[in-house]
């Protein structure tokens, strides 16, 4: 990148998307300081240290700190030469889908006190319509919208291959300013309004999760019809107006961001008196699914719909809300043990991004060693797609259980090979 084109960028917030953009604007040539109030995180970042699980993260971070274009401060007043600062703060959403500003609106206060006049400030955290042109007011600096579209588990790829950049701004020079930190990269750039861009981010999360209720009660259909939903979505996905991707069935959709994006736009909705019931649908159709995999570990494990899980040994096979990752907010594997367990299940579970480390609340024994959790078990339930699971050895686990019953809430496995190594083996839709 040539001299001209690098800025210098504050980031505010180094969580998921907070220290991923911040180590990819360094690796993109820019001056990054990335700012946060948790102090053990900014020291243990300044050392190099990690704490999440994001691959290729690591390499960018040391890469940044290594030349000098990465550093990390729990002082905002760091911030007060930056051309550019971006918001990547929490912004969490409570059950009735009312955004929580806290976080948000104390991180503006506090920026409103230390930035230059001329300084742009770009709304990275996904915020209710109106948020934009609000901060804009409080700031008094030009404030632009520019929603982050990255997966966890793949957010410096995401980050540096997005599918598009979109900024919402009223003032073109801002707009011009955040579109060049992401000079080198190829994607297509939208202009728009603020409200348009911060509207972009909720529908489209809230649409993958429309998608992912839809094929999970198609999955439900096809166990009444005798029909298969491998067979069912592959015919569909090779329609390009439906895409591929987004319709695998599952224990239902999780994580940090499609519960809480999909209140949030059904509460705005409700608010500007427009019936969206789409969603409230997709949301209820999510909670059956949790349920319905619970009934299904019951009947597989006890034989009978009403059989009771008091005191049966279960392991589950994953509680992140999706593989590849660490996190387990909001994670319908973590619902689904929860439900279990007050149902009286007695839980061991292994999980390959998690260790031994408890983020489940006690509800689950976390071991490190999968035979652990196959050790006397009455049923095993996969409930995370680690794409390890496909190549453990079933043989060996089903000797390790007491009755080899498998439930695989993500269709992961082949059912054939799993009946050959002795499980009696349940999917989803099949
Ligand atoms: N996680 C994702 O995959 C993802 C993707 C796209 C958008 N988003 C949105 O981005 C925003 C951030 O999400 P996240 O997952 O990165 O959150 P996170 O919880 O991983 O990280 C947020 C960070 O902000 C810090 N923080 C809180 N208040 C602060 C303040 N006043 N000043 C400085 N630092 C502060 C916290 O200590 C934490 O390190 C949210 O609005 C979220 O909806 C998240
Ligand atoms: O076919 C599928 C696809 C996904 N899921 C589930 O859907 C949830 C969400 O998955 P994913 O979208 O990959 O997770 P996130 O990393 O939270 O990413 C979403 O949320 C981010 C935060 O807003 C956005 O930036 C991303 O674009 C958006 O995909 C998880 O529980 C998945 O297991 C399924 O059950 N079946």
């Amino acid at each position: 990148m040539e001299e001209r084109n690098r800025l210098t960028v504050g980031v505010v917030g180094t969580g998921y998307v907070g220290l991923t953009s911040a180590a990819c604007l360094a690796h993109l040539g820019h001056r990054v300081t990335g700012v946060d109030i948790d102090a053990g995180k900014v020291a243990a970042l300044s050392r190099g240290e990690i704490p999440i699980a994001e691959p290729g993260l690591d390499t960018l971070v040391a890469e940044g700190l290594a030349e000098g274009r990465l550093a990390f401060a729990t002082d905002l007043a760091a911030l007060s030469r930056a051309d550019v600062v971006l918001l990547c703060v929490p912004t969490p959403t409570g059950q009735d889908g009312t955004s929580d500003l806290h976080a948000f609106d104390a991180a503006v206060e506090a920026l409103a006190r230390v930035l230059s006049p001329g300084c742009v400030v770009a709304v990275k955290s996904t915020v209710p319509v109106g948020t934009t042109t609000r901060t804009e007011l409080a700031l008094r600096r030009p404030t632009v919208n520019n929603p982050e579209f990255l997966r966890e588990g793949h957010a410096a790829y995401d980050f540096l291959n997005p599918d598009r950049i979109v900024i919402g701004a009223s003032d073109h020079a801002a707009a011009d300013r955040v579109a060049a930190l992401y000079e080198g990269l190829s994607a297509p750039v939208l202009r728009t309004d603020p409200a348009s861009s911060e509207l972009a981010k909720y529908a489209s999360n809230a649409f993958l999760a429309v998608k992912v209720s839809y094929v999970n009660v198609l999955a439900e259909l096809c166990e009444r019809l005798g029909a298969d939903i491998a067979d069912v979505a592959k015919a569909m996905r090779l329609d390009p107006r439906i895409g591929s991707a987004f319709l695998s069935p599952g224990p239902g959709w999780g994580g940090s961001c499609l519960p809480k994006d999909t209140r949030a736009l059904l509460r705005a909705a409700g608010e500007a008196g427009v019936d969206f019931s789409v969603l409230a649908d997709a949301m209820a159709a999510n909670h059956h699914q949790r349920e319905r995999v619970v009934e299904k570990v019951r009947q597989a494990v006890t034989g009978s719909p009403d059989g009771s899980l008091e005191g049966l040994r279960l392991g589950l096979l994953g509680l992140a809300f999706k593989a590849g990752t660490d996190d387990v907010r909001e994670s319908p594997a973590l619902a689904v043990a929860t439900r279990l367990a007050e149902c009286g299940a007695v839980l061991t579970g292994y999980d390959p991004g998690l260790g031994r480390a408890d983020r489940t609340g006690g509800v689950v024994q976390l071991v490190d060693d999968v035979t652990l959790v196959a050790k006397d078990a009455a049923g095993l339930v996969l409930l995370t797609e680690w794409p390890e699971f496909r190549d453990l050895d079933w043989a060996h686990l089903a000797d390790l259980t007491d009755r080899a019953t498998i439930v695989d809430t993500r269709n992961l496995l082949d059912p054939d090979e799993l009946a050959c190594a002795g499980f009696v083996y349940f999917g989803l839709g099949r």
